[in-house]
């Protein structure tokens, strides 16, 4: 008796007599077809354990791109390809690899012979070699790995399912145990007296092939080739195809990590393809059920929707603060090199790795990460710790971009859907300029104009652009600066020079700095300023920087900003004061200062 449930959905669609919310039509989808035994093997547990179990550390992981990945491939890798992509592999410190199809190809054969006459396999990294149960093909695979030496697996398979017994092989569940069993003994006869070979097996679609079968043929294997602790057999579970939900899966892990003869002499490994999506969680929770080895691609190349994802599964440990054994401090390389063997890109959504993971687009999530950010560099500064290794709970960031060599510049990006905190996010993270809070909503408002207007992205050079078109106007030739000097001696004295309109004006001011001082004497001459608040702030250029003042003051339209930029602190004020007097001046027609729509470069991809 199973307690495996069927699939029910209690708030499932039914069409008559069920609430309005709940009513959907009937498709036209043949899905009674897919409803067959076939994908519906009973798992005789009565209860699992797996549910309960958390990971705590990483599995042994086996990247098999070179087999599995590239047997997927259009164009199957060169050697160079081959090479290039198991020296990454090495690099990023996984031990064991399963490097090819030795006696399918003579490419993969020509690589395993070259892993034994070069030294580019480091001794301590395990060379796995993949075979049919045919004597011939053992026979060809046992001579690619002559005189190696590296530790090697031969890992054997055959097929156990019933779909594969009855239609591929032919045979009933006693014929094809022998045939197995002919093919392990092969196996021993070759290679049994080389000690630095341990042999694996996988019953190919373990997860449609019923338990108890499944159970007996793994059983079988370890007796036949008489696994112990000390030399453990590999066993390793496929789901060849993904066909039903991952608990499922765990359920069939746990059944035979319960029940396999040899346990402590076995080491039990999982092989998730991810024909439903869901390879990632089917690893996951194996893992839980009893896996100890994992068996994968990076990126999750391999046949149709892939083998499952190393990277992922890896860098979802590293999410949830377990070491993963294995470097992802520079993702892109990896990406890279992956994407140059194997001829396919990863996609810009891909977890961890794609180009756009990074990246919020939508106000509220900026506005988050910078306030997360910037909480972020509070609690380094105060706990006295590196900011890569404070502990990381920016939101919508699930890990710190920087662990994988990323930078942040893509982590915010501007279009109609962002707000004021992405805008101003990026406006201080490239020019340095901290905007004050209301001057960050009113610019939000020029921005969004803009993007909507175009439908396209804003960058940070375009975001500057509006910024100074906004509020830091070029001189118009009606207000000038020509002198301004302050004086601390006996108090404080303030001399400034303006040309208005063509003629020369000049004050000196008790007591007070270059705004009350300009805006005096711009007061004095009919152009009367009011300065609401001041905020000083810079803009970095290049290698310089300058002072930048942002002064809020009444225009004619209600409160608006103004700016000033210079070397100087006290002379950018000014040119701050005299942008908000421009505004003034443009109100009472005495300017030909107006909005002007602004044009811009769209981004470049
Ligand atoms: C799930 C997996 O990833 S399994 C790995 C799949 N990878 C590959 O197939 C890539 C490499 N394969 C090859 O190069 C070739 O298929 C070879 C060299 C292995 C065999 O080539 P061929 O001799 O031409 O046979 P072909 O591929 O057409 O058919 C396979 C035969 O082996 C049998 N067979 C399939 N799998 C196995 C197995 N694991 N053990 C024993 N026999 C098997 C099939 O029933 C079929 O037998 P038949 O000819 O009596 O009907
Ligand atoms: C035979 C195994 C390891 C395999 O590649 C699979 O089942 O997908």
């Amino acid at each position: 008796m199973s307690t495996t449930s069927r699939i029910s959905t209690p708030a499932g669609p039914v069409p008559d007599g069920s609430p309005a919310w709940n009513r959907q039509r009937r498709s036209q989808m043949p899905s009674h077809r897919y409803t067959d035994a076939h994908s519906r093997v009973e798992v005789p547990l009565q209860e699992r354990s797996w549910p309960l179990h958390r990971l705590t550390a990483a599995p042994l992981w086996v990247p098999v791109d070179l087999r599995d990945g590239n047997q997927a491939l259009a164009e199957p890798m060169d050697p160079a390809r081959k090479r290039r992509f198991f020296e990454l592999m090495v690099q990023m410190g996984y031990k064991e690899i399963e490097v090819g199809y030795p006696s399918a190809s003579q490419t993969d054969h020509d690589f395993v012979r070259l892993l034994a006459e070069s030294d580019i396999a480091p001794e301590d990294v395990t060379i796995v070699v993949f075979t049919p149960a045919r004597r011939d093909l053992v026979e060809r695979t046992v001579e690619s790995v002559r005189g190696i030496r590296n530790p090697v697996v031969i890992h054997m398979y055959t097929a156990t399912a019933p779909t594969w017994r009855d239609v591929v092989l032919r045979r009933d569940r006693d014929s094809l145990r022998e045939l197995i069993l002919a093919g392990g003994r092969d196996v021993l006869e070759l290679a049994g007296h080389l000690e630095h070979v341990r042999f694996e097996f996988s019953p190919e679609v373990f997860n449609l092939t019923e338990p108890d079968y499944a159970l007996e043929v793994c059983d079988a294997m370890t007796g036949l080739w008489d696994a112990t602790p000390d030399r453990p057999v590999i066993l390793n579970l496929p789901a060849t195809v993904e066909i039903a939900t991952p608990n499922v899966y765990a359920d069939q892990i746990e059944y035979m990590h319960r029940n396999l003869a040899r346990r402590d002499a076995v080491i039990l490994s999982v092989h998730p393809h991810n024909d439903r999506g869901t390879g990632v969680a089917c690893a996951e929770l194996a893992v839980l059920a009893g896996a100890q080895r994992v068996e994968g691609c990076l990126f999750g190349n391999g046949e149709r929707t892939g083998n499952v994802d190393l990277v992922t599964l890896a860098l979802n440990l590293h999410a949830q603060g377990v070491d993963p054994m294995i470097d992802f401090s520079d993702i892109d390389e990896i990406r890279r090199t992956v994407e140059h063997s194997n001829r396919i890109e990863v996609h810009p959504r891909h977890p961890y790795a794609g180009d756009l993971v990074h990246t919020a687009f939508s106000g509220t999530h900026q506005d988050a990460i910078k306030k997360g950010f910037a909480e972020h560099r509070q609690r380094a500064a105060a706990e006295g710790l590196a900011e890569d290794q404070t502990p990381w709970r920016v939101p919508y960031l699930p890990i710190d971009p920087a662990d994988l060599g990323r930078s942040y510049d893509a982590v915010i990006r501007v279009n109609s859907q962002s707000g004021k905190g992405g805008i101003a996010y990026l406006l201080e993270s490239d020019y340095g300029i901290e905007l004050p809070r209301r001057l960050q909503v009113d610019l939000a408002g020029r921005v969004q104009q803009h993007a909507d207007s175009t439908g396209l992205e804003v960058d940070a050079p375009q975001l500057l652009e509006i910024f100074e078109h906004s509020y830091l106007p070029s001189a118009d030739g009606l207000l000038e600066l020509l002198d301004l000097s302050t004086e601390t001696r006996d108090g404080t004295r303030t001399r400034v020079a303006l040309r208005i309109a063509g003629v020369e004006r000049s004050g000196s001011y008790e007591g007070v700095g270059p705004v009350e001082a300009v805006t005096s004497l711009l007061g004095e001459h009919g152009i009367d300023v009011e300065i609401l608040s001041l905020h000083q702030t810079s803009l970095r250029a290049g290698a310089s920087s300058e002072a930048l003042t942002l002064v809020e003051h009444v225009g004619p339209a209600g409160t608006t900003w103004s700016g000033g930029r210079h070397r100087s602190v006290l002379t950018a004020s000014a040119h701050a004061v005299l942008g908000a007097a421009r505004v003034v001046m443009a109100g009472q027609g005495t300017s030909p200062q107006a909005e002007q729509p602004i044009a811009l470069q769209p981004v470049r991809g």
